[in-house]
């Protein structure tokens, strides 16, 4: 699929029949697709290998390690971990009027959006004098990982932070990588001070992720890990969440994006929304599955076209050489392999997209018509822009504010209430062989006598 003579673009080794990145659909097998809607995947086991060596050091010598890393994979020479409110506003008066304008569309529309997801649930009576609520509760110390590998992301900051605020999670630690000179960019230091935050720890990769989970002698131990990441970040939360107390948000990697177009989509936006997502990262993934072979052809001259002019054009390069284009007959087809693929931006770049959407199964967030690009989502539309890779859409949401707050259940039974329950529940422990469950009822239906 190459359209100028340097390097192939949509190229992923195409599985057993298939050919040159192009594959239609009809022509798959089973296994074909099961091959072709893998990624990020270890299978040398070498990125865990090296992420547990990197936590086991972090939890060993704590701050040491913390400093030694920032040398060793970002770098930097650090004369201490973390940058304070005063630090940080200097950072930040680098920010013009129009950035700081910018910033606050994103945040007050990424507030409204989330503040509505807050709703008090109604309390049930279940049985007469049987009443269950529930009640919300914020997570106490949570944790957020702001990117800051390939490209600072404060966005992801805004995504994360407004979210913890809205909840009113009471301890906010931030780690992000340190940038040259030990700082965060002004951005970052801004987004701060917006959301309140008076620290960022200038911490990256599985490290930052190590320190927050069993924390050191300046970091505090969180009970809930948040935000993306590359390989590294994404495998250390995987593993701290089965070997620490300490929960994580979803498995959210290397960016990754669907399209779905047909002989409505524009070749020029459906090319600029697989390039947006290929410039996050040499590991990002861009698919398009289309029922017009002539507009594939179009978008695959347009993205020749637009990365001539892409400042990081050779790390889209990379990622598109690890994407691939599928024909299929019709959309209901294309949606098939859509939710086999599980992406977690879904684009619908037809002008029928009202027809589909209800087939949709898996996706982590979808953009809608041909005027709605992804883009508009990663920054300031309102939805939240941290979402699940690798085919985890296929059982995480994104985060919301639903993802800082616990939801805990309440009952109360009133005479009527045990009177009325009682029996069935005497029954039910004696059927489980449970009789001091059932004798905790018992006791108080009929108290025996003194
Ligand atoms: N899924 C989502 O919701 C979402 C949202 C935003 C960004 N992203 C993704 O987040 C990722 C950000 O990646 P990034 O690299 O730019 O920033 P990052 O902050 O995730 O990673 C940078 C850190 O990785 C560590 N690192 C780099 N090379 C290493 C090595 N060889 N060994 C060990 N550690 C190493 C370093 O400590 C560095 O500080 C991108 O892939 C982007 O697509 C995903
Ligand atoms: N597309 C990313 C999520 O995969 C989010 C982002 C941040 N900045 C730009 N984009
Ligand atoms: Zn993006």
């Amino acid at each position: 699929m190459n359209n100028n003579n340097s390097k192939p673009s949509f190229s992923k080794a195409p599985p057993s029949g298939g050919g040159g990145g192009l594959y239609r659909y009809s022509a798959l097998s089973l296994e074909d697709i099961s091959r072709l809607v893998q990624r990020n995947v270890d299978p040398a086991n070498e990125i865990r290998t090296l992420v547990e060596n990197v936590i086991e050091q972090v939890k060993q010598n704590g701050d040491s390690a913390l400093f030694d890393y920032a040398s060793q994979f970002d770098k930097v020479e650090l004369s201490k971990l973390y940058l304070d409110k005063a630090e940080l506003e200097e950072i930040a008066s680098a920010v013009t009027a129009d950035q700081k304008a910018a910033l606050k569309v994103a945040y007050d529309n990424i507030y409204k959006f989330h503040q509505s997801q807050v709703k008090a649930e109604d309390k049930v009576e279940t049985m007469p004098g049987v009443t269950c609520w529930r009640e919300l509760r914020p997570i106490e110390k949570v944790g957020l990982y702001i990117p800051g590998g390939t490209a600072v992301l404060p966005s992801t900051f805004l995504m994360l932070g407004i979210p913890a605020q809205i909840a009113g999670c009471k301890e906010i630690i931030v780690c992000s990588p340190p940038q040259k000179g030990g700082k965060v960019n002004a951005f970052i230091a801004e987004v701060a001070l917006m959301l309140g935050i008076d620290k960022v720890y200038l911490v990256g990769g599985s490290q930052a992720i190590a320190a927050m989970a069993y924390g050191t002698e300046t970091i505090t131990k969180v009970d809930k890990i948040f935000g993306p990441g590359n390989q590294f970040v994404t495998k250390a939360k995987t593993i701290i969440q089965s070997t620490t107390t300490t929960a994580i948000d979803m498995p959210a990697g290397p960016s990754e994006v669907l399209v779905i177009a047909d002989g409505t989509a524009k070749p020029a936006f459906v090319a600029a929304d697989l390039l947006a997502q290929a410039e996050h990262g040499i590991d990002s993934q861009s698919i398009l599955v289309c029922t017009d072979e002539n507009i594939a052809q179009q978008t695959l001259a347009e993205v020749e076209k637009q990365l001539q002019v892409l400042p990081r054009a050779e790390i889209a390069r990379q990622a598109l050489d690890n994407s691939y284009i599928v024909i299929t007959d019709t959309l209901a087809e294309a949606m098939d392999f859509s939710n086999q693929y599980a992406p977690e931006h879904l684009i619908l770049a037809t002008e029928s997209w009202q027809q589909i959407t209800g087939s949709i199964i898996n996706a982590g967030s979808v953009f809608l018509g041909n005027l709605t690009p992804e883009s508009a989502g990663d920054y300031a539309s309102g939805t939240n822009h941290t979402l699940p890779t690798s085919s985890y859409a296929r059982a995480y949401s994104g985060v919301s504010v639903d993802s800082f707050v616990k939801k805990i259940t309440f009952q109360h039974l009133t005479k009527e209430g045990i009177k009325n329950i009682g029996p069935s529940v005497e029954i039910l422990a004696d059927l489980e062989g449970l009789h001091a469950h059932r004798n905790a009822v018992s006791v108080r239906i009929s108290p025996p006598t003194p």
